[in-house]
């Protein structure tokens, strides 16, 4: 029964991170199976994600407890997580549903470690697709005289489904500076323009107005700064001057689809460690 996990840590740049890792590890007859690292000149940090594997005689609590003073003699922000766990999503959506549609696949068909606990959306109109999946759906409605207690929905259902990470596959909702605190590094959006250009609504009508030859997508954490969350993933395809918005808008979905699913991928398989305002993706 392979009892593999993952370490990922970062912490002021110093000499030693390494060897006190790898050796702490070989000290509990834990094998490395992949590591990879980053020091940032610019931040002075240093980062890094270990996959190892723990003999069965040794509980990984034991490990765990062994690391923590090697962590606060560094300083590190750092997390062990089981390597083999299905991590659990909450998919939110209001009326474009390619990217839950591709998300509901990928989980469904197990190309992604991540299981699709809840659907809600301010819209009902995937109430059956979520329903072909099995996946329990949501008609969470809001305006703005009832956003406060719609978001207070929102959370009642991450806390009571044990949700892991809240995915906004195209949820053209703002969400207050309350529950972005609530969700903070575990709430992905895709926004449908190659950031930092065209933020806001509409990207692809703007993009259209600007004659530009690529459009883009960019996964990234939400902030209560509209769109400025650090950046996960991003993608483009190349378009043309004889495109109208529409034509845009259809060949930018499938670009989104994928930058959501590979930055859902990134999340999951804990690749992605913040660095300031923005991110470190060991892939
Ligand atoms: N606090 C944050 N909320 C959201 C973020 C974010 O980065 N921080 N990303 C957006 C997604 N988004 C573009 O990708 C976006 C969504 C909604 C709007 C908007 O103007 N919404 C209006 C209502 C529109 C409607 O009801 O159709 C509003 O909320 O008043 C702009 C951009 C998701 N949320």
């Amino acid at each position: 029964m392979s009892r593999d996990h993952i370490l990922t840590l970062s912490c002021p740049d110093r000499t030693g991170i390494v060897h006190g890792v790898s050796g702490l590890l070989f000290e509990h007859g834990c094998n490395i199976i992949d590591a990879q690292q980053f020091g940032d000149p610019e931040s002075g940090r240093f980062f890094l994600r270990v996959h190892f594997d723990v003999p069965a005689s040794t509980p990984v609590d034991t490990v765990r407890e062994a690391f923590a003073p090697l962590a606060a003699a560094h300083a590190m922000d750092w997390a062990m997580h089981d390597a083999r766990r299905r991590a659990r999503l909450l998919v939110l959506v209001s009326r474009q549903g390619h990217c839950l549609n591709d998300l509901l696949f990928r989980t469904h068909s197990r190309q992604l470690r991540a299981d699709i606990a809840a659907v809600a959306s301010n819209h009902a109109d995937y109430a059956r697709l979520a329903g072909s999946y099995g996946v329990p759906f949501h008609h969470f409605p809001v305006d703005a005289g009832t956003r406060e207690a719609q978001e207070q929905r929102i959370l009642d259902l991450v806390e009571r489904e044990r949700i892991d990470l809240v995915v906004l596959a195209r949820y053209m909702q703002i969400l207050s500076p309350r529950l972005c605190e609530a969700l903070a590094g575990r709430a992905i959006n895709i926004h449908h323009s190659f950031l930092p250009s065209f933020k806001g609504a509409q990207p692809y009508h703007q993009a259209h107005a600007r004659g530009v030859k690529i459009i883009g997508a960019t996964a990234h954490y939400v902030t209560p700064d509209l769109d400025e969350g650090p950046i996960i993933d991003q993608d483009v395809a190349h378009v043309d001057h004889a495109m109208t918005p529409a034509a845009l808008i259809r060949i930018g979905s499938d670009v989104e689809s994928r930058v959501l699913a590979r930055a859902v991928r990134l999340h999951v398989e804990h690749r992605i460690l913040l660095n300031g305002h923005r991110t470190v993706v060991f892939r």
